[in-house]
């Protein structure tokens, strides 16, 4: 489904990618790890198309994608939720969710507010997508209200949703449980379960290890821009690399408190 061929992307003088090679199965859900500034969101990023890698290639079913501008790739079937994305506040979460739909389509948002008679039946058809989205992440019967104040669960659930009307074939998942409380955590990791169970190809990147062991067949792990494991979840947490990788920051001092 997804391969990365030795992709590496320079910031200046450092590597935030170096030599990155993995591959992703079709129905797959990977889980992506490693100590802040690894890379994670640098990897996302360059699948996505919101970056470019300096070398390297990136392929979705073996058609080459590194070049492509993010819309296209969007429209390929790559969809992203970034770490800490917003809500739109001032829309109900329907209106939130049409606007992932609408980045699909010819028109585009600005043009869907003045769109003629003619289009209105595409627009039925986008407010239907975004009603489906809302069912998916369990937010459907909150439809019309409006995001602001909305609890953080709930708004990651929403930014699931709007990624979800761009029918992605590959979901990369940004921290998606950061800040969450436990119970929303629980239901975060069963909505990616059901996702995946559907037949979508998800990457999580997580700094909550035990939600990314609980979740992924596969781990990969990097640190400081490179793949330093990659296996099952028992193999890259019993990997010595990664257990030395993990001690040196700061993050896992607090947790060995
Ligand atoms: N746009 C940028 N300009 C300069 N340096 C960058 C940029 N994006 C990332 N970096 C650097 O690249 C490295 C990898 O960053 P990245 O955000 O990809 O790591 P991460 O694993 O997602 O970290 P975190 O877990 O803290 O989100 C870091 O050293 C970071 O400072």
């Amino acid at each position: 489904m997804l391969t990365i061929d030795r992709v590496s992307r320079r910031f200046g003088g450092v590597y935030a990618n170096q030599d990155v090679t993995l591959e992703v199965a079709e129905g797959e859900l990977r889980g992506i790890i490693g100590p802040n500034g690894a890379g994670k969101s640098t990897l996302f990023n360059l699948i996505a198309g919101h970056a470019r890698p300096d070398s390297g290639a990136i392929r979705l079913k073996g058609r080459r994608i590194d070049r492509l501008p993010a819309h296209v790739r969007a429209r390929l079937g790559i969809g992203i939720v970034f770490q800490g994305a917003r809500t739109f506040a001032g829309m109900s979460l329907l209106e939130n969710v049409m606007v992932g739909a609408h980045s699909r389509t010819r028109a585009g948002l600005v043009a869907a507010a003045v769109r003629p008679p003619s289009q209105r039946r595409e627009e039925r058809r986008i407010k239907s997508t975004a009603e489906e989205c809302l069912e998916r992440v369990g937010l459907l019967e909150w439809a019309s209200r409006p995001a602001d104040g909305l609890p953080l669960g709930q708004q990651r659930r929403l930014q699931v949703a709007r990624a979800l009307a761009g029918e992605p074939r590959l979901l990369l998942l940004d921290e998606p449980a950061s800040g969450l409380r436990a119970r929303e955590r629980q239901d975060l990791a069963q909505l990616i379960r059901d996702l995946a169970r559907s037949g979508v190809t998800v990457l999580l990147v997580e700094h909550d290890v035990g939600m990314v062991t609980s979740l992924s067949e596969r781990i990969t792990v990097l640190d400081l821009g490179r793949v330093i494991a990659d296996g099952t979840p028992a193999e890259v947490t019993s990997d010595p690399a990664v257990v030395k990788a993990y001690l040196g920051t700061g993050a896992d001092h607090a947790a060995h408190r």
